[in-house]
């Protein structure tokens, strides 16, 4: 099951990337995984499969019926899903725990918002249901030092943030990924922060020790409406106009806004 993703950006600035690129800074670090199953044909009928038991559940997703209608299991939210990797010997079938690497789901359009404020959003052209994959958020993977040099240039340029840190702890083991996809990405990189969002972020791990951030519907999302995130979880999106005094009006206009695009000071 390849990657199958269709979508472009319209400004040429920005490449088109479905997966995450790591800088060569960040390459040196990568460790690929130890963990790959040895199951033959679909592993959604094999209760021994090391990638599932590796992600504490017997199955990662329900309703296989085709990759559209997958449901994830939000078994445990804060451990990472594993995903069948290049190593495992289910290859190319279709196996119940590859979703997220066989691309985006089709039916999004990315327009600018009813608020043209809040610049491009991410829509969907037809219903999503609870739990149904929405997109990765692809780009570059670039080092703590790097992010907090870009953040502080975004700031200083009025540029809208894409910065977002993945902050794990294993054991008493901090790490933190930047993802940017300023400047190579995927169409996750245009979905907008909402104080009461229809998405929600899973990390996954698939061929490597790097996470891949997933976004996935958190209740059913209607044909027309714009899918959204709470950047507040593990983002960076405190995009400043003044680094001292201000932050940004968050315009989601959701009843329960909490007034300002979330802020974090983890690069700053
Ligand atoms: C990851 S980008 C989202 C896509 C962006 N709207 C675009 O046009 O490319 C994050 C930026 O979008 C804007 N944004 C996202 N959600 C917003 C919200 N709820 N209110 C105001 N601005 C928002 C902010 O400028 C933020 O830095």
């Amino acid at each position: 099951m390849d990657c199958v993703d269709e979508y472009s950006h319209s400004s040429p600035q920005v490449i088109y990337f479905s997966k995450s690129i790591p800088t060569k800074e960040v390459e040196k670090k990568i460790e690929y995984s130890n963990v790959f199953c040895q199951c033959v044909g679909s592993c959604d009928q094999n209760a021994n499969c090391a990638c599932m038991k590796q992600s504490g559940t017997r199955y990662s997703y329900t309703d296989r019926t085709e990759l559209e209608n997958y449901v994830l299991i939000y078994k445990n939210i804060n451990r990472p899903t594993y995903e069948c990797n290049e190593q495992c010997q289910c290859k190319n079938t279709l196996c119940g725990n590859k979703l997220i690497q066989c691309g985006p789901r089709t039916g999004l359009i990315v327009k600018i918002c009813d608020d043209s404020r809040k610049g491009l959003g991410v829509f969907t052209e037809k219903l999503v249901k609870c739990g149904n994959f929405i997109c990765e958020y692809a780009g570059e993977i670039i080092s703590e030092v790097e992010a907090s040099m870009r953040f502080k240039i975004n700031a200083r340029v009025q540029r809208m943030n894409y910065i977002f840190c993945v902050d794990e702890y294993f054991g008493d083991k901090n790490i933190k990924t930047f993802i940017d996809p300023t400047f190579y990405g995927n169409i996750g990189r245009y979905l907008n922060h909402s104080c009461d969002p229809n998405c929600s972020m899973v990390i996954t791990r698939i061929n490597d020790n790097i996470p891949v951030v997933a976004l996935f519907a958190c209740r059913d999302i209607i044909e027309g409406e714009e899918l959204s995130y709470d950047y507040g979880i593990t983002d960076l999106s405190s995009e400043i106009e003044d680094p001292e005094t201000s932050r940004t009006k968050c315009l989601c206009g959701s009843v329960n806004c909490k007034g300002f695009l979330p802020y974090d000071t983890r690069i700053m």
